[in-house]
């Protein structure tokens, strides 16, 4: 769902704004909100979240706040009532980690970081 700007911001150049949206929000627990970037601020102006996805967690009961970061050259500036960002609302599995002494083998094994798929 889309999330709007609850006041006027200026986003200067390099520097992490929290935005705020002018809302609040329960969620059930098991689940979380994820906040992402709209794809056209980023094309467009080079606007990013620097913590995508944003958490809101589910006994959070503050404003949710929106964390822009400005990657472009010039200030940029937010109206109020602009769309900034969309959320989504997702199931979180509460994982128990076992320690072991070998993890079960792979193909790819430790390999990483682009190490498939090359020719
Ligand atoms: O983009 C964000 C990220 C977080 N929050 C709020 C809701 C979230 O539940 C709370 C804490 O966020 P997070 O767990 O990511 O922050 P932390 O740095 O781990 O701090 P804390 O110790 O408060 O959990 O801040 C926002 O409003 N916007």
């Amino acid at each position: 769902m889309d999330i709007y700007a609850a006041s006027d911001e200026v986003l200067p150049v390099a520097i992490t704004i929290a935005v705020p949206t002018g809302f609040a929000i329960a969620i059930p627990p098991g689940y979380e909100a994820q906040l992402r970037a709209r794809s056209g601020l980023a094309l467009r102006h080079n606007i990013v979240l620097p913590n995508a996805p944003g958490t809101i967690d589910s006994d959070y009961r503050g404003e949710v706040k929106i964390l822009m970061l400005n990657l472009g050259s010039e200030k940029y500036h937010i109206r109020r009532g602009d769309r900034i960002a969309q959320m989504v609302i997702a199931p979180v599995i509460q994982a128990m980690p076992t320690a072991v002494k070998v993890l079960p083998t792979t193909d790819r094994g430790e390999g990483g970081f682009g190490s498939t798929g090359r020719q």
